[in-house]
């Protein structure tokens, strides 16, 4: 942590994060500020890609790697915060325009988010400590490179992971808030908003593999919520590259729509802000000596800047959905965030 606190302090690229469920922290140090571009998925180190892929991932070289384990010096405590009301309008306005895009069939689902800004003078060691006490399920990175900004994030949502053929993905999506003691109870909507996401992905990633199994769905949590998710696993036919698979993952049904590029024109048009590396994806390339590729959709994440640190959520849009519970769980969403703050 005083690595991470210096190297911020001069400017120096660094990403240290945390696997789902594992104990042990990574660290990856560039010694210089140069900005590298991933070209074509072969080159080895750690990627941080924006939702406009095309507007260039950015890959960090590492020239030290640090391996530890969390001792933390806060402890992470459930508290209540305070969501505010603003931007709501503007939301209702966004879910209900897309409701409508559903309606005439230009659509079959689409994800809408919003940008909300909370201050702070918390130091990023301790926004990072908090990240790690609070959510040992998901994967919990910081990511700074002086040229592309300051982040962090606590996803439940794996992109893909590949290992010498072997594939896995999952399915990610609907949404309720976590009860203590009580089970999630799935309705009509959440199901089938679940199901479209598994035959999809079922349907873009068959011609390139040679085997492939959806599992079931099943509830799991993700902090202060649950999400119904489907394990994907296959083998890679011998002609399939990894740049190949995460073109047809990224961006997955879960943070973009169906079908993916009407979706995604819906959402660049009418969002009304950008999304950034929000909904991008990030992660190992190639990075350690099994070469494997491991990466994570940029969910439930924000960006610090100064004293400010925007948050970003969204939901996934369907026939069934009602605008005002839409917005309520976003508003469950960025307490993921500002829990953290
Ligand atoms: C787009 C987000 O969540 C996605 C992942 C899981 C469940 C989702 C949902 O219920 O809508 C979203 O698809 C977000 O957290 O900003």
């Amino acid at each position: 942590m005083e690595k991470v606190g210096l190297c911020f302090q001069k400017g120096l690229p660094f990403c240290i994060y945390r696997k789902p469920k594992e104990e042990q922290i990574t660290a990856v140090f560039q010694a210089d500020d140069r900005l590298h571009p991933v070209v074509d998925f072969t080159e080895s180190g750690f990627v941080f890609a924006p939702f406009r892929l095309e507007d260039g991932a950015v890959l960090l070289k590492p020239d030290q790697i640090y391996l530890c384990k969390h001792t933390s010096s806060v402890h992470a405590k459930a508290e209540e915060v305070l969501v505010t009301e603003a931007g709501k309008q503007a939301h209702l306005d966004l879910v209900q325009k897309g409701i409508q895009e559903i309606a005439v069939g230009r659509l079959g689902k689409v994800v809408l988010s919003r940008k909300l800004e909370k201050e702070t003078e918390k130091p990023i060691t301790e926004i990072f400590d908090k990240l790690l006490q609070s959510y040992p399920n998901a994967f919990c990175y910081l990511f700074f490179h002086p040229k592309v900004g300051t982040w962090c994030g606590a996803t439940p949502e794996t992109l893909v992971q590949i290992q010498n053929k072997t594939m896995r993905t999952m399915s990610l999506a609907a949404t309720l808030p976590f009860v203590q003691g009580e089970t999630p109870n799935w309705g009509q909507k959440e199901l089938e908003e679940q199901q479209m996401v598994s035959d999809y992905i079922k349907e873009r990633l068959t011609p390139s593999m040679e085997t492939l199994d959806v599992a079931a769905a099943k509830s799991v949590r993700a902090g202060n919520l649950w999400h119904l998710r489907s394990e994907i696993k296959g083998v890679l036919s011998q002609e399939s590259s990894v740049k190949e698979i995460i073109s047809l993952l990224h961006p997955t049904p879960a943070v973009c729509g169906i079908p993916t590029q009407a979706a995604r024109t819906f959402i660049l048009e009418n969002e009304g802000y950008q999304r950034t590396y929000y909904t991008g994806f990030l992660g190992e390339l190639n990075l350690n000596a099994k070469a494997e590729v491991s990466l994570f959709v940029n969910l439930r994440c924000m960006e610090l800047q100064g004293s400010t640190a925007s948050i970003f959520v969204g939901g996934g849009i369907t026939q069934a959905s009602d605008p005002e519970r839409e917005w309520i769980e976003t508003q469950n969403k960025s307490r993921t965030m500002l829990n953290i703050l």
